[in-house]
């Protein structure tokens, strides 16, 4: 795959898109962005700003970036289409896919859950559809900030099936770190057990960095994963190790005083102040959250494999009612969440 003729297409222009998309089209690729509403509109005005933790801080002007909301532009030419929508919008971006982009694109899901790709195969039969796992956070500015501005708060690679050959040198760019993986299903599995702090980050509307600096919230945590292993054992699922801790560790080391976990657990505090989860955002801007994916998937696997989680089901039922009250994060304290003895 000749990296600098190939035609990327971002399927979803929100925060994972434009972080990508602005990497891949900084190193010279050719990316079209397929968004809508206010994101589209300030790119085609402002273009795009692209920053991190580690200092690079850069722009793309308004004519070098290709934003559009209709998915007749954006997806004939495509080589490649990386989904960066949300969970709920898959199916849609799947008729998209069909009705717009070539039968030889190759189609990434680059999202969170360990239904999306399968969801994306089973829409676009003959296709070649890749897994993909993005490992870190991205923030985007509020509304009024011009240009659009995406910023990756932590550190991690983008992992993608192995298979498809010039994949990885066309995406391997400054700014990404693309680890190609045969273990694609473990490694969703595994990030599926990172991503059950997402709902805690968004019920207690402090930054990551706070959150996890907090033993008390921590102890959720590892009350989740563990309910979350015993599920994955009893179903004969192997999480793979992605936090540079092998799983079966983390709720152990979860629950260590602040200070030993602070000396423990540095990569995964490799974080910035700014950095939260894509479920605060939801909350955030009154969409609804990918809980389903997420703790709902824990959940329906347990009820075949008759194993308890009675702690996702609490974090589940909270998050369901901040999405239902549409007032943002709620800002719960820990007991509140756990149901301890100062939750009244
Ligand atoms: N944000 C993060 O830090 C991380 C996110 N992830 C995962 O990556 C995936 C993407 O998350 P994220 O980037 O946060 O999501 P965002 O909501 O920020 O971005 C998705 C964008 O796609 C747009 N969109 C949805 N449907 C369409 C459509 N039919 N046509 C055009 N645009 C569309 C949405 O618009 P609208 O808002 O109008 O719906 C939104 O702007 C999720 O699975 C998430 O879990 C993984 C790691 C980190
Ligand atoms: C922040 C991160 C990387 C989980 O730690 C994430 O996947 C998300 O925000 O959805």
């Amino acid at each position: 795959m000749a990296s600098e003729t190939r035609t990327i297409a971002i399927a979803g222009a929100g925060s994972i898109g434009c972080y990508i998309g602005g990497c891949l089209a900084l190193a010279g690729r050719k990316v079209v962005f397929l968004g809508r509403g206010r994101v589209v509109e300030a790119m085609r005005e402002s273009g795009l700003r692209v920053s991190d933790l580690d200092g690079r801080d850069r722009r793309l002007a308004a004519h070098a970036t290709a934003a559009t909301d209709d998915p007749a532009i954006a997806l004939p030419d495509a080589d490649v289409i990386l989904v960066t929508v949300k969970s709920g919008a898959t199916g849609e971006m799947a008729r998209l896919a069909a009705d717009h982009g070539r039968p030889d694109a190759v189609v990434v899901s680059l999202q969170n859950g360990v239904n999306n790709a399968d969801r994306l195969r089973a829409a676009l039969p003959g296709r070649r559809v890749l897994t993909g796992m993005v490992m870190f956070n991205v923030v985007q500015s509020p509304d009024s900030e011009l240009p659009f501005h995406v910023h990756r708060a932590s550190q991690g690679e983008v992992m993608i099936d192995t298979g498809v050959d010039g994949l990885v040198d066309l995406l391997d760019v400054d700014g990404l770190a693309l680890d190609a993986r045969a273990d694609m299903k473990e490694v969703q599995w595994g990030k599926l057990l990172r991503n059950l702090n997402n709902a805690l980050v968004a019920l207690s509307d402090l930054p990551l960095a706070r959150q996890l600096a907090d033993r008390n919230w921590r102890a959720i945590l590892a009350a989740e994963i563990d309910e979350a292993l015993a599920v994955m054992r009893a179903a004969g699922i192997t999480p793979a190790r992605i936090t540079g801790l092998p799983p079966a560790l983390l709720p152990k080391v979860l629950r260590l005083p602040d200070w030993l976990f602070g000396l423990l657990a540095r990569r995964m505090l490799a974080i910035d102040p700014q950095a939260r989860s894509s479920m605060w955002d939801d909350l955030k801007r009154g969409r609804p959250t990918e809980i389903d994916e997420l703790q709902g998937a824990v959940i329906r696997l347990a009820k075949h494999a008759g194993t308890p989680t009675p702690v996702n089901e609490r974090v589940m039922a909270l998050v369901r009612q901040a999405e239902a009250e549409k007032r943002g994060p709620p800002g719960l304290r820990p007991e509140a969440v756990s149901g301890g003895p100062r939750s009244a």
